[in-house]
């Protein structure tokens, strides 16, 4: 978009120089001066949000100014600006400022009559006009907005449980490993239903289906805001625990066990969860850290399942309930 900009504002601004139009031509190359440090702004930051509504007022002001300067000559830059609006912020903020614009416009030309549009009727018609395609770009911008959200949704989670996918798990997983500016502490917890297979096998895939809902139902209500639930496998499931030590991991990790226990049901009875946790040591990969929270895991269904064992700094196991 600052390409096409820069592009297109350039030679109007400097034929502005040369006719000698200060206003237009000090308003343009204060576009583009805009659109460099919003560039740079966004390619150092990666935050493209605050360059797009910064642009966006600023284009605004520009083209309106053009608008109440040149007239005729002027107003067909609403119409792009228009679809930069909807482009660079939200559709509803876009919207806000494409009112605020032609409302200027319309205050401007009653205080000043014949000096922007020849006449009312042509006043009208721009308005008319911009109104509408504004309104038809702002549903256009908001239902590309909701697909946007939906396909987000559900390329990261697990359409069964609602619980992060492992795409997710991997990404956020990985984030944490590379989190070594923020001194953050991050735990790790792996979980699998004991003796999953017995009540598929007795009961039918339904009733499985359901216990797997039922245990995401129950993690996430014992559970942190900030902590992340995925499930990467049939009934395994991780668990990052940001800002948590290893005497923290050891609480949430026996409440947990604690919870599904006694509120997780099969028609068989109480299901019961076997856990294997790890704090991320520094320099630590992400397949190394995930790998010592589940050898855990092995540790304690060796142990004989519904239990939890957190790997020590040093790699030894503590018992535990
Ligand atoms: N209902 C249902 N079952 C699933 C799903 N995904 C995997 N499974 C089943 O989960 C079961 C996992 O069985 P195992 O890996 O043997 O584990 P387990 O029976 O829980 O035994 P332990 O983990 O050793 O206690 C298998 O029967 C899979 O078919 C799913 O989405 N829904």
């Amino acid at each position: 978009m600052s390409f096409f900009g820069v592009l297109s504002i350039t030679p109007y601004a400097l034929y502005r120089y040369y006719t000698a139009d200060l206003t237009v031509a000090i308003a343009d190359s204060f576009a583009i001066i805009s659109i460099l440090v919003a560039v740079i702004y966004a390619w150092r930051t990666n935050n493209t949000v605050k360059p797009g509504l910064y642009l966006a007022i600023i284009f605004s002001t520009v083209a309106t100014i053009v608008t109440l300067k040149l007239g005729i000559n002027g107003y067909f830059w609403i119409y792009p600006l228009i679809l930069f609006n909807f482009f660079m912020v939200s559709p509803l903020r876009a919207l806000t400022i494409m009112v605020t614009v032609l409302a200027s416009v319309v205050i401007y030309h009653t205080l000043h009559p014949n000096t922007v549009f020849p006449n009312h009727y042509q006043m009208v018609s721009f308005l008319v006009t911009c109104l509408l395609s504004s309104f038809l770009t702002f549903i256009f911008a908001f239902r590309t907005q909701h697909q946007r959200e939906r396909l987000e949704n559900l390329a990261s989670h697990d359409p069964l449980t609602g619980a992060y996918n492992r795409r997710i798990m991997a990404i956020e997983l990985n984030k944490a490993v590379r989190d070594t500016r923020s001194m953050r502490i991050y735990s790790l917890l792996i979980m699998d239903l004991d003796h999953f297979k017995n009540i598929n096998d007795t009961f039918g895939h339904l009733t499985g289906d359901q216990v797997l809902v039922d245990f995401v139902r129950i993690i996430q209500a014992s559970i942190r805001e900030n902590d992340q639930l995925f499930r990467y496998g049939g009934e395994e499931f991780a668990l990052l625990l940001p800002d948590t030590n290893h005497d923290g991991l050891e609480v949430v990790a026996a409440m947990l066990k604690k919870q599904v226990s006694s509120k997780l049901y099969s028609p068989a009875g109480s299901v019961s969860v076997s856990i294997g946790g790890a704090v991320l040591n520094s320099k630590e990969s992400y397949p190394d850290w995930f790998k010592r929270a589940d050898d855990q895991l092995y540790i304690a269904k060796q142990a004989g399942r519904n239990c939890y064992r957190i790997a020590a700094p040093d790699n030894l196991s503590y018992q535990a309930a």
